[in-house]
C-alpha cells in the first residue's frame, strides 16, 4: 500500500487538489488540440501527448483531436518524386499530390494516433473531414501583387481548401460515445472532389463551429515570443495586429495567429499557442495558474 506521509505522494496530491478547481470549470466542455507534424517525431512525446488527452477525457473534457502531417506528406511525396511548392504556407496541391496528402493523413497517421490513444488507454474513432459528411471545403483563393505592374493576380493552388460548412453532431456522436475523435485535415469540395486543408485552419474551423473552450495550438516553440525572445502569456486580437505590423511575428506564426483571432472571435473561448516539444505542457497550461504558452482570447473572455 502506499505511505501517504511520502513527501511525493504529498506533492502528487497537493497537485491534484490545485488541479480540482480547474477540472469542474471545464467539465464537459470541448477542447480542441491540433497536434503537428513536427511534434510527431519523439515516441515519448507521442505517448505523453496521448496520455494528456486521454486524462482529459478522464476527468470530464471532451477532447477533439485534430492533426497535421506537412513533413510526412512531403517525405512521401518526395519517395514518389513529386515536387511540392508552398504559397503563404499552404501546399500548392495537384490531384496526384491530394491523393498522397489523404494517403498520409487519413490514413497513416490518423491510425497511428488513434493506436497511440488505445495503448494509454483511451478509445479513439479516427476520421476526416470526408466521414459522416462532417466538413464541406471550399477552394481557397490567392492573390499576389505583379511586381512589375503591380496588379493583383489570382494565384490557383489546385485542390487546397478551407472549411466552409462543418456538420458538429458528428463529432458530438463520437464524444457522447466516450470516444475521443481524432480528424484528419482533408475534406470533399462541393464538386466532389477531395481538398488538402491546412491542419491549423481546419482545427480553428472546428473549434469554432463546437464553441470550444480551448483551442490549443502544440507547435514547436514555448509561444509567441517578443523581440527580445520573452513569452508574451496573454494576447487580445489588437495586440495580434500590432505585432504583425511591426515585424515581431513572421512565416509559419502569422497564419497560425490568424486562425487563433478567427476562432475567438467566431465563437471558440480561446486558444493557446505551446510547445508540444515540452512533456505534458497542456496538462500546464489547464491545471495551473501560471499556465503555459500564449493565451489569445477577446475583450470579454477571463483568463
Ligand atoms: N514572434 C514569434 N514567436 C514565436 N515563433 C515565431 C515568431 N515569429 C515567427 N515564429 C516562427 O513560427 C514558427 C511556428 O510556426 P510553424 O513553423 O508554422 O509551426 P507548425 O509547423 O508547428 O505548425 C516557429 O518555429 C518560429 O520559427
Ligand atoms: C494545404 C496544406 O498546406 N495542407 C497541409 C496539411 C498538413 C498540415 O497542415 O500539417 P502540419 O500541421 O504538420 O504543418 C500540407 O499539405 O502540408
Amino acid at each position: 500500500m502506499s505511505n501517504p506521509h511520502d513527501p511525493a505522494m504529498l506533492a502528487k496530491a497537493e497537485t491534484l487538489v490545485d488541479a480540482l478547481p480547474y477540472m469542474q470549470r471545464y467539465a464537459g466542455r470541448t477542447f480542441v488540440v491540433k497536434y503537428g507534424g513536427h511534434a510527431m517525431g519523439d515516441p515519448e512525446l507521442a505517448s505523453d501527448f496521448a496520455e494528456d488527452v486521454v486524462l482529459l477525457k478522464a476527468v470530464g473534457i471532451n477532447p477533439v483531436v485534430v492533426h497535421g502531417g506537412g513533413p510526412q506528406i512531403g517525405a512521401m511525396l518526395k519517395k514518389a518524386g513529386i515536387e511540392s511548392q508552398f504559397i503563404d504556407g499552404l501546399r500548392v496541391t495537384d490531384k496526384a499530390t491530394a491523393e498522397v496528402a489523404e494517403m498520409v493523413l487519413s490514413g497513416a497517421i490518423n491510425k497511428e494516433i488513434v493506436g497511440w490513444i488505445s495503448k494509454a488507454g483511451g478509445k479513439a474513432m479516427g476520421i476526416s473531414g470526408k466521414d459522416g459528411k462532417m466538413v464541406t471545403a471550399r477552394k481557397v483563393q490567392r492573390t499576389k501583387k505583379d511586381p512589375d505592374s503591380l496588379i493583383e493576380k489570382v494565384v490557383d493552388l489546385g485542390f487546397v481548401g478551407e472549411p466552409d460548412s462543418i456538420d458538429i453532431s458528428v463529432i458530438e456522436t463520437i464524444s457522447a460515445a466516450g470516444m475521443i475523435p481524432v480528424i484528419a485535415p482533408i475534406a470533399p469540395g462541393a464538386d466532389g472532389e477531395t481538398y488538402n486543408v491546412n491542419a491549423d485552419t481546419m482545427a480553428g474551423a472546428i473549434a469554432a463551429a463546437l464553441g470550444a473552450a480551448r483551442l490549443f495550438l502544440l507547435t514547436d516553440v514555448h509561444g509567441v515570443l517578443d523581440k527580445q525572445g520573452n513569452l508574451l502569456t496573454d494576447l487580445r486580437p489588437a495586440d495580434i495586429e500590432k505585432l504583425q505590423q511591426d515585424g515581431t511575428i513572421s512565416g509559419g506564426m502569422i497564419p497560425k495567429l490568424e486562425t487563433c483571432v478567427h476562432a475567438v472571435e467566431a465563437g471558440c473561448e480561446a486558444a493557446v499557442v505551446l510547445d508540444g516539444r515540452v512533456s505534458h505542457a497542456m496538462l500546464l497550461e489547464i491545471f495551473t495558474q501560471e499556465g503555459a504558452g500564449t493565451l489569445i482570447r477577446t475583450g470579454q473572455t477571463s483568463k
